[in-house]
């Protein structure tokens, strides 16, 4: 997700603090003070130099201030350095971006209605040495340069269909959809570091994927795929590890997903294999998915791609998906090495955006052995599409004292690899830990398919109408919550320290405080 990500405000994560929607973050954190004495005691927060109007804001008893989370950013750059009130680890040396939709307005007329319209704005936080500079800049895509030319805008975003003003304009529109032409390429979902040292951009439309410059934050150019696989649509969450980037392309005409790999280093997407859907008449929505050591786990929930409103651009009942309980939810299991499909079983309804992780659980009887079952959890809502409404921004802006926040869970799938047809979904720990709130989700990178225990997440003090609180859930035992009235964080980041061994050893809360803009505040004196 990711949420809207404009104030930098972190908190290096004390023992009792939980220590990753949207966005991937870069890290490069170098083994400069091993002998530094872990960061567990004191919070230690980072912000612009500039920040009384931000501590006001976030005061206790700030009814009459004007709260900024939801709201457009002022400027569309930024950069300073950060006061930092505590200590940063001294081996904490490196740079965190991300990005989110941060940008609601264009014009004197249009505002966009949807959290997930906005145009896409990027944030970086550079560590050395115990400081912390910032900086923040909006992504150049074709969507936010034509928008800003014409004073609206004039590709299709999440909630917004530009309306056909003539049979003409409708014609065009048409011709636009099928080819992807009339889609955004509004890359406001993730920031990924690919493992040849260039960082993408992007969120759902193919076209979306663009390059930046981490330093300067610059649009540098469109990312061009060189195979012919085509695909309009892509996950906005792909797995990239220093070797690979793995990604799944919905396939809306025929209904099935292909799962494709490309090498870092290139730009050449291949081919694992193809899984078709089960239930119809479309693909699932397909935010984000998991994936094992050996597998690849796609998965096919009620929320589906609407064709008919990509194809009439129209809005379905959810903008571009509709939701279609009759249609059955299934998980399937591609192995990565061969991309045969080895499971493919219906489970209970769900409703689930973003996929936090996925393992391979051996049988209890042949340790060592093949596989029994594929374990894949998420954040996960009930089997209710009621988030996505949620998430509209006249709600999120005012309903913030009001418990409107659809309660979530972290569901576990466990997904058998025996060709039973059914496979189960479960709650993984008791949701009243964390609020009933669960979204935004991290892992420690270095437990990415394997059996993990820790989840670093946005958990719910209620009540609210946004997850407003880090969560660090321990999957065998409880969750251990850090909340600061009127704050939204964003998704928090793990870092490992370095030369860590324990899956938790690392900690730090990266809190994108945008209640008060600290950046703004800044960058306007
Ligand atoms: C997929 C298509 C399009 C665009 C889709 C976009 C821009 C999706 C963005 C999704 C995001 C940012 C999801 C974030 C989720 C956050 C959650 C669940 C937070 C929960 C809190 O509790 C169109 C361009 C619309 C058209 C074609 C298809
Ligand atoms: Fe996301």
């Amino acid at each position: 997700m990711a949420a809207s990500l404009l104030i930098p405000t972190l908190r290096t994560a004390p023992a009792l603090s939980p220590p990753r929607c949207g966005s991937r973050e870069i890290t490069h954190p170098r083994n400069e003070a091993s002998t530094a004495r872990r960061a567990r005691s004191r919070p230690c927060r980072v912000r612009a130099t500039t920040t009384l109007q931000a501590e006001d804001a976030a005061g206790d008893n700030g009814a009459t201030k004007q709260l900024s989370a939801f709201t457009s950013v002022r400027q569309e750059r930024w950069q300073g350095d950060l006061a930092v009130d505590g200590r940063l680890p001294l081996w904490l040396n490196g740079t965190y971006i991300r990005n989110g939709p941060g940008m609601w307005d264009v014009g004197e007329e249009h505002a966009f209605h949807h959290l997930f319209d906005g145009y896409a704005t990027l944030v970086r936080i550079s560590f050395r040495r115990g400081r912390a500079t910032g900086a923040h800049r909006q992504i150049e895509s074709e969507a936010y340069k034509a928008a800003r030319a014409r004073g609206r805008p004039l590709l299709r975003e999440f909630s917004h269909c530009p309306a056909p003003a003539n049979l003409l304009d409708r014609l065009g529109n048409l011709v636009g959809l099928v080819t992807g032409a009339a889609l955004t390429d509004n890359p406001n979902s993730a920031v990924l570091p690919l493992g040849d040292g260039r960082v993408m951009c992007l969120t759902e439309t193919t076209k979306s994927s663009v390059l930046i410059d981490p330093d300067t934050l610059e649009t540098l150019e469109r990312f061009r795929y060189t195979d012919r696989l085509g695909g309009m649509v892509q996950s906005a969450h792909p797995i990239v590890t220093e070797s690979e980037f793995l990604t799944l392309l919905p396939d809306l005409a025929r209904p099935g997903h292909l799962v494709v790999r490309m090498e870092a280093g290139s730009n050449e997407r291949k081919a694992i294999g193809r899984v078709d859907c089960r239930g119809g008449p479309s693909p699932g929505w397909l935010h984000s998915f998991a994936v094992t050591e050996k597998y690849v786990v796609v998965p096919e929930m009620p929320l589906r791609y609407s064709s008919a409103s990509l194809l009439k651009s129209e809005l379905a009942e959810f903008y571009a998906f509709e939701w279609l309980p009759a249609s059955g939810s299934y998980m399937h299991v591609m192995c990565k090495s061969t991309g045969k499909t080895v499971a493919s079983v219906e489970v209970p309804p769900f409703m689930a955006i973003h996929f936090i992780n996925a393992y391979e659980e051996e049988a209890d009887d042949v340790p060592g052995g093949r596989p029994a079952a594929v374990v894949v959890d998420c954040c996960e809502h009930y089997g209710d599409p009621a988030i996505i409404e949620a998430l509209v921004l006249n709600r999120l802006r005012s309903f913030r004292d009001k418990d409107v926040l659809p309660n979530a869970r972290v569901g576990r799938f466990r997904i058998p690899l025996d060709g039973s047809p059914f496979g189960e979904l479960e709650t993984a720990l008791d949701p009243e830990e964390h609020g009933r709130g669960m979204d935004m989700c991290s892992i420690n990178p270095v437990w990415l398919g394997r059996r993990y225990r820790y989840v670093y997440a946005c958990g719910a003090c209620r009540p609210c109408n946004f997850p407003n609180m880090l969560t660090k859930v321990d999957l065998v035992e409880k969750a251990t919550n850090w909340h600061e009235k009127g704050s939204v964080p964003s998704e928090p980041f793990f870092v490992a320290r370095p030369g860590a061994t324990d899956e938790d050893d690392g900690q730090l809360n990266l809190c994108l405080n945008f209640l008060a803009k600290l950046m703004c505040v800044a960058g306007c004196n």
